[in-house]
């Protein structure tokens, strides 16, 4: 059983807070949009899929309990309530993707003289609970697409007919903690392992958060999986001596032409990969992936406080006073990127406009 960064049942939502993890387990209420909001922004809850989820369900836990006088007040709700949980982290492009499509059927509900104001309300609440399974579900055939790939490719490298078992290499947490469960990059992780096929995985520790250190390892271990943590300087001398046979990381938002935006520190990563000759994987579900962007040029950065470096919890650990520089995500160009693993399948950067275009008959 893996961990479980989000207990919701309807009228009630609660959320693993992840600045206290793996020290500390401890629930938090989310009553409603404003406690969605900030648990989000202060990376209580992290994850670009987590983001969405929890912000979605934030919003439904707060008009559960409401009457609404009409459709077009529970529509103005819905729309401003959503547009306002964007906001709390602007890179992750999953709240946005959310937002828009929760929007989208709330103005179709309003139009459908045939639904009452009743109607409404429970099909936006089934609309966004439905998320939770449908991220799972989205989740493990990452993992199945991603496992499969990586082994082909490995397969086809080495010149057998089957490869394996394989080390690989990941970064920051994409795990049941970034998630509805299961993982993306880290679901690959987990696919592999199924199959009898992970040798070994090594996490970064992923500062300053620590995503890896203090979430990716606590999954890791928490599951038995045979796991070693490394610092963030040591993925070139990783990559030379360990045979690493390919590195899958997340995303929080993939342009249209493959270039994606993930957890600082996966630009080096992946030109360490390519120096290396190491295949370089992101693992990212529709939902992170933004085609109405034509490239990584026009990603927003979210830039986190100073303190995030200078502590590590209260203990102070920089000279008072030094300039910082804390964004939290960089960009890595789709040129550097082997392939991107969604739940329909594994496509080459320079495909995956069109190949996502085709699969939403857009
Ligand atoms: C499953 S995507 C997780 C993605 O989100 C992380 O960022 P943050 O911890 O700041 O929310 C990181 O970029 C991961 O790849």
């Amino acid at each position: 059983m893996s961990l479980q960064s989000i207990k919701y049942q309807r009228g009630s939502l609660e959320i693993l807070d992840q600045l206290l993890l793996p020290v500390v387990s401890k629930y938090l209420p989310v009553r409603g949009v404003e406690d969605g909001w900030k648990v989000i922004n202060k990376m209580q809850v992290r994850g670009a899929p987590a983001i969405a989820i929890v912000g979605c369900l934030s919003l439904a836990v707060e008009i559960y309990p409401e009457e609404f006088s009409s459709k077009k007040s529970l529509r103005q709700e819905i729309e401003g309530k959503l547009n306002y949980l964007v906001s709390a982290r602007p890179t992750a492009v999953n709240m946005k993707i959310s937002a828009d499509e929760l929007i989208t059927l709330a103005n179709e509900l309003t139009k459908d003289d045939a639904i009452t104001v009743g109607e409404m309300k429970q099909r936006f609440l089934k609309a966004t609970e439905a998320m939770l399974e449908k991220d799972i579900a989205d989740n493990r055939a990452i993992g199945a697409n991603g496992a499969k790939a990586i082994l082909e490719h490995v397969a086809e490298a080495t010149g057998v007919a089957t490869a394996g078992p394989v080390r690989v290499l990941t970064h920051c947490n994409t795990g049941s903690l970034a998630t509805a469960g299961y993982g993306t990059a880290l679901g690959v992780v987990r696919n592999l392992s199924e199959l009898g096929k992970l040798e070994h995985v090594y996490c970064t520790e992923t500062r300053p958060y620590n995503q890896g250190a203090r979430l990716t390892a606590y999954e890791l271990v928490h599951e038995k999986l045979p796991a070693t943590l490394v610092l963030d300087s040591m993925v070139a001398a990783l990559l030379r001596v360990k045979n690493i046979a390919a590195v899958v990381v997340g995303a929080d938002r993939v342009a249209a032409n493959g270039d994606t935006a993930n957890k600082i520190g996966t630009y080096q990563i992946a030109v360490v990969a390519k120096h290396h000759g190491v295949p370089f994987y992101v693992a990212a579900p529709l939902t992170s992936i933004d085609l109405q962007i034509p490239s990584g040029d026009h990603i927003i950065i979210e830039v986190r406080p100073d303190r995030e470096m200078t502590h590590v919890g209260e203990h102070r650990i920089a000279a008072p006073g030094i300039n910082c520089w804390n964004p939290a995500f960089d960009v890595t160009p789709a040129s550097l990127i082997t392939g991107i693993i969604t739940e329909h399948g594994v496509f080459k950067p320079e495909a995956l406009k069109a190949e996502i275009t085709k699969l939403l008959g857009l």
